[in-house]
């Protein structure tokens, strides 16, 4: 492919402020005249969607099995990138992803415990080396974020999904994933501390993000 866009992903544990600072992010994009292309994942195509909803629905008749999660993550992300990232970067738009692989090196691989090595090995298989240009990690203590959280279902009046559903334990090992891969790629991540007023989180992102973009010209 020739790319000739930029691709954004945020990423971050469940009640961080990721989707409020996805919306953030694509404003202030599209305010410097960008075309830009917002998404998702799992999910992002209506194919790619229908693979979201086995992966969160919480089912409780039968399990998920783990190789099956990982393979559905891979499976949804193969169709996304096939029919909405890789077209809309080739036409030179910014991609902003919520979520993408190292969600799964953090879920998958830190939550789940499942080998890095085969998720590595499946990344290649599906992205043929497109990796982001930049990832925004929000970080912030568990506590906070599962508050954060609690109060968002209560006021939807959501139910938890599949993974909402998970343990303390298991949203540790995710941001300890998380923060290890930040620290391992430093000219990707941008670490965000989340657990700051609105404000100052995204007075954080929008001097991230000039910086940043200002090494891409
Ligand atoms: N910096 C912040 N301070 C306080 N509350 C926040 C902040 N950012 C987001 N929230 C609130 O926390 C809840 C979870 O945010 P949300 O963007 O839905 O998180 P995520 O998509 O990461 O699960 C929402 O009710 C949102 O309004
Ligand atoms: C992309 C991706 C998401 N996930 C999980 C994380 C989320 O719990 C769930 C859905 O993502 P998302 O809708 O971003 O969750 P939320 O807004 O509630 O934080 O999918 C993985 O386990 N692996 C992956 O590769």
């Amino acid at each position: 492919m020739t790319k000739r866009g930029r691709f954004i992903t945020l990423e971050g544990g469940e009640g961080v402020g990721k989707s409020t600072n996805m919306a953030f992010v694509v404003a202030s994009l599209e305010a410097q005249g960008l075309d830009v292309v917002s998404t998702r994942e799992p999910g992002g195509t209506p194919r790619a969607e229908a693979i979201r909803a086995l992966l969160l629905d919480p089912a409780p008749q039968e399990p998920l099995h783990a190789d099956a999660e990982l393979l559905l993550m891979f499976a949804a992300r193969a169709q996304h990138l096939a029919e909405k990232i890789v077209p809309a970067l080739e036409r030179g738009a910014w991609v902003v992803c919520d979520r993408f692989t190292d969600a799964t090196f953090a879920y998958q691989g830190g939550g789940r415990g499942m080998s890095v090595e085969r998720i590595a090995q499946l990344e290649a298989f599906v992205q043929k080396g497109l990796t982001p240009d930049l990832t925004l990690l929000l970080d912030m203590p568990l506590t906070a974020a599962q508050s954060r959280l609690e109060s968002r279902l209560n006021s939807r009046n959501e139910q938890r999904d599949r993974f909402e559903q998970e343990r303390g334990e298991f949203f540790q090992a995710v941001r300890d994933a998380y923060l290890a891969r930040a620290s391992a790629e430093p000219e990707r991540f941008a670490l965000i501390n989340a657990h700051q007023p609105l404000a100052s989180v995204q007075a954080d992102i929008l001097g991230t993000l000039a910086e940043r973009i200002a090494l891409w010209r």
